[in-house]
């Protein structure tokens, strides 16, 4: 495997353990390990608790190890951009050695624990997810295309499938709409933030949308990309395998959702524009997943 070409200012304060929690990303990871459980909880079997926490727990952990490992071979490009260049590594705080020892550490612990304690499948789903973040997207793709996160953001749309693989031993049309519909809400989340951090972007060489075929093929294709997330986000219900509650939650959160892209898709920035409405879908694309999944629990509990 080739290693990234490094410049990271010099060691001067030892990591400690807020940096290996910084290395798993717990900002994103907290809606990455919540999507998983809300895939478990939705499942129409029981899941012994132990066992629940156990596969949410692996699932935490080889997230943090493939963010960990992301982390380790990008210390470069992390260090040119100023909303990164403090992590732990471009920070000065970490030898890459650790990250890497520490992100294989991770992640194959939360495999092994998981093929031995929960099931087969969830553990071969989570190896791919670990495999796809850390390969497919961070090695191979995003450095060298803009539909990078078109294509690699398949792995982060692998959780709801691992928790309802957990609680039943197999895969059905529900977790499949599941994967779909983050697989789909990863471009309108990405790219709204691009939009507005696309200098970052640029300066480190990242060839983001925005960065490659500007704004306003970005604004295009955030509005694309929400067509098919909408219908993602209503299949569950319009198939009949949700009830009522999921049915309402997922019309107005969709109804919002297609509102405030549409008003990044008709948008031209002007002079110091301050990106407001790029800013907000991004807030409510993350807002947005955790109530959709939320809205799915309560229906399986509360209609049960
Ligand atoms: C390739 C796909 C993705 C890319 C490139 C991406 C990129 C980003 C970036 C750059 C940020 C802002 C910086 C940060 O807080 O780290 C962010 C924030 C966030 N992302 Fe994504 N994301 C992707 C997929 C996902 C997925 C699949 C999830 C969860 C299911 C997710 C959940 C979040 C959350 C919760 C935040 C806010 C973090 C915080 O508040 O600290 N992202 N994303
Ligand atoms: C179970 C399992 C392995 C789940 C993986 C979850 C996963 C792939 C999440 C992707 C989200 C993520 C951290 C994107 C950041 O992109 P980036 O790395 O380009 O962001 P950066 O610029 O902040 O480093």
């Amino acid at each position: 495997m080739a290693s990234s070409p490094v410049s990271v200012s010099a060691l001067h304060v030892p990591a400690d353990w807020r940096d290996f929690l910084a290395l798993t990303k717990p900002g994103v990871m907290r809606l990455v390990v919540f999507t998983g459980l809300c895939g478990m909880l939705a499942a129409p079997t029981q899941i012994h608790p132990v066992l629940a926490f156990t596969a949410i727990l692996c699932i935490a952990m080889g997230a943090g190890g493939a963010a960990a490992l992301n982390q380790w071979y990008e210390a470069d490009l992390d260090a040119k951009m100023k909303r990164t260049r403090g992590r732990p590594l471009p920070g000065g705080r970490m030898e890459r050695q650790s990250a890497l020892h520490f992100g294989v550490g991770l992640s194959v612990a939360s495999v092994v624990l998981m093929y031995f304690a929960v099931n087969l499948l969830s553990a071969a789903i989570l190896t791919a997810s670990i495999l796809y973040y850390v390969v497919v997207y961070t090695i191979w793709l995003k450095r060298r295309t803009p539909q990078n996160i078109v294509i690699g953001g398949a792995a982060g749309a692998f959780p709801p499938l691992i928790g309802w693989a957990a609680a039943t031993g197999q895969v059905s049309l529900l977790p499949v709409l599941l994967f779909a519909l983050v697989f789909l809400w990863t471009p309108p989340h990405f790219w709204a933030l691009a939009l507005f951090v696309k200098s970052d972007y640029a300066n480190a060489g990242v060839p983001m949308l925005p960065v490659v075929a500007g704004e306003r093929a970005t604004r295009t294709q955030i509005g694309l990309y929400t067509v098919p997330m909408i219908a993602a986000g209503l299949a569950p219900w319009a198939l009949g395998l949700t009830g009522a509650i999921y049915g309402v939650a997922s019309l107005l959160l969709n109804g919002v959702f297609g509102a405030l892209a549409l008003a990044v898709m008709l948008r031209k920035t002007g002079e110091n524009d301050t990106m407001k409405p790029e800013k907000r879908l991004f807030a409510w694309s993350i807002l947005y997943l955790f109530l959709i999944f939320g809205a799915l629990v309560a229906d399986r509990w509360v209609l049960a």
